[in-house]
């Protein structure tokens, strides 16, 4: 699968409102960089109209150059030594690719060689939802990580003691690598499936139903997530801005459910519903 690269120049402060506009035109990967973001989409989802259309919005506010390339062959490690320092939760979890050294104090250490997958932690996103499960109860419980990305979310539930995890992706490139962070990680009878939620379509019921998409995405798909949850289940979201935060509240209240503890950090959100 090709990958086309598009080097964008612009004010720092739009680097996270460009990276969720292009998410939502079907951009999948980003790299925030001191310039300002790179952004990555297969050739064949690429729309040319659609992601004008973002550009332009933006361009003179965010003072937007850009450089357009073909996702040349790279070496990824090589690539992630680079721009990737790992992270911390806490004291709790640490974050890093292989290349980093361990930290033997960290109670929970969790690799990732990202590559072209989201989910690395840097992301406030993949943050807030780690932050929401450091706070639940996972031991013995079933999960599923739906667009899994680098499959974060699933290793951390494995390593908070879930008994059983499913996790898929609709891109290639998050199944290739997840698998490999899940391997790495001890994982082993895990593997990440491939497609939507109507394509894998999960048995369940789930104790824990997490999903770090779109807005969009949510909102189409919030009603089967609903029926994946165990009665005493809890649905945790992320992937939007704190603005959308009503909206997915009033579909999760139109199917049953009710918003509970909600968490923030620069101006995304992630919250977890429970049945009313
Ligand atoms: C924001 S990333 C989150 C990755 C990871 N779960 C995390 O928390 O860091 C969203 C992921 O969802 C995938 N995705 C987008 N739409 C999807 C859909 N309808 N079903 C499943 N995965 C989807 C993307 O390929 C991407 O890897």
């Amino acid at each position: 699968m090709d990958y086309l690269e598009f080097k964008i120049t612009c004010k720092k402060e739009f680097s996270e409102i460009l990276i969720a506009e292009l998410a939502e035109v079907g951009f999948d990967s980003f790299l925030e960089t001191d310039a300002g973001v790179e952004a990555y989409i297969q050739e064949e989802l690429f729309d040319r109209a659609s992601y004008t259309e973002v550009i332009e919005q933006y361009q003179e506010l965010a003072e937007i150059s850009v450089e357009e390339g073909k996702m040349p062959k790279v070496n990824w490690n090589e690539e992630w030594e680079k721009h990737y320092d790992p992270i911390s939760i806490g004291n709790e979890v640490l974050v890093r690719a292989s290349f980093h050294p361990a930290n033997p104090e960290v109670k929970y250490d969790i690799l990732i060689n990202p590559k072209m997958s989201f989910g690395t932690g840097h992301h406030a996103t993949t943050y807030l939802m780690l932050r929401h499960q450091l706070e639940i109860d996972h031991m013995g419980k079933s999960m599923i990580d739906i667009g899994s990305g680098t499959g974060i979310l699933a290793i951390m539930a494995h390593k908070l003691g879930a008994a059983t995890i499913e996790a898929f992706d609709i891109d290639n490139w998050c199944v290739e690598n997840g698998n490999e962070n899940f391997e790495l990680n001890g994982m082993t009878e895990v593997k990440m499936g491939h497609g939507t939620i109507l394509e894998v379509n999960p048995s369940g019921p789930f104790d824990i139903v997490m999903a770090n998409i779109n807005k969009n995405v949510l909102l189409d798909e919030m009603e089967v997530y609903v029926k994946l949850m165990k009665p005493e289940g809890t649905l945790f979201l992320s992937g939007f801005y704190e603005q959308d935060v009503p909206d997915l509240q009033y579909r999760g209240e139109s199917l049953g459910l009710k918003l509970g503890h909600q968490k923030s950090k620069d101006n995304w959100a992630a919250i977890a519903f429970t049945r009313k």
